[in-house]
């Protein structure tokens, strides 16, 4: 069977990437909706967090673009082993940026933070967040891999997604749902993150990816191939993954966009 390419789709702004994306996000939501009563999603930390509230949290125009936060069940594609109230905590940022911002009647269903008592040991800051996981997507036994209705990702300077970061061990985890990484390249070091088999596994992946400074590796990203991170999602998840970039971040990329309808 040919195998399938990612959907790149540029936007000339800011703005209606973000609309691109809110439409997008919420086809994923209804579907996960109808599929088993919740939408599963996990988000990042980085640039993400800021882009997807201007997505999400624009007044709806009609009864098709309903974001129904009571439905959502949010876990982090990374976290870092810090306090949920420090500065570096994915947790934090995400919580800033959009959910202090959602009304009292549509605070999410769930919200998996990681638990703070195990910052100590980043083995067992994973693990926890496996059981997490386990607890909603039902037992390791029956289910090898969890599959969200999306992953929300972004796309470091350096290819790296979640916390799996070029050429790293961790990209060759094949068993775990969670994994610690304690020599991050960028700060801070000691880390939990989903492994590149539950990143793939999801129904949808969505990355989000802008400004000039991203437009060296998402050349190396979609025109070389080069066994980057983020290029080891769209090579493995092909047209389950879409990009949500602005022409800045694709200057000079060969790779054929496509409409966003
Ligand atoms: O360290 C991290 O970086 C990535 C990418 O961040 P960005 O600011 O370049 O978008 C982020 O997706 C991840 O969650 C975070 O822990």
């Amino acid at each position: 069977m040919p195998k399938t390419q990612p959907n790149l789709y540029a936007f000339p702004s800011g703005d209606v990437l973000a609309q691109a994306l809110r439409a997008y996000v919420i086809q994923s939501q209804n579907a996960g909706i109808e599929r088993h009563g919740v939408f599963k999603v996990a988000v990042s930390g980085g640039s993400l967090p800021k882009t997807l509230a201007a997505a999400l949290l624009a007044p709806s125009s009609g009864p098709g673009d309903v974001v129904d936060f009571s439905k959502w069940e949010i876990f982090f594609a990374d976290e870092r082993a810090v306090p949920l109230d420090h500065a570096d905590s994915n947790y934090a940022l995400v919580k800033a940026e959009l959910l202090d911002k959602l009304p009292a009647d549509q605070q999410p269903a769930a919200v998996h933070a990681i638990d703070t008592t195990h910052l100590g040991d980043i083995q067992e800051l994973a693990d926890q967040y496996e059981k997490t996981l386990v607890a909603s997507f039902a037992s390791r036994d029956s289910v090898r891999l969890p599959i969200f209705d999306l992953l929300l990702l972004g796309c470091g300077p350096d290819g790296h997604t979640c916390s799996l970061f070029p050429g790293h061990e961790l990209l060759r985890e094949v068993d775990a749902w969670v994994a610690p990484i304690e020599d991050s390249p960028k700060p801070p070091p000691k880390r939990i993150t989903l492994t590149l088999p539950v990143v793939t596994h999801a129904v949808r992946v969505a990355f989000v990816a802008t400004g000039g400074g991203k437009k060296d590796i998402m050349k190396q990203i979609f025109d070389a191939g080069a066994g980057l991170p983020c290029a080891l999602v769209n090579e493995a998840a092909g047209d389950r993954c879409s990009w949500f970039v602005d022409e800045p971040a694709v200057e000079g990329v060969t790779f054929p966009r496509r409409a966003y309808l």
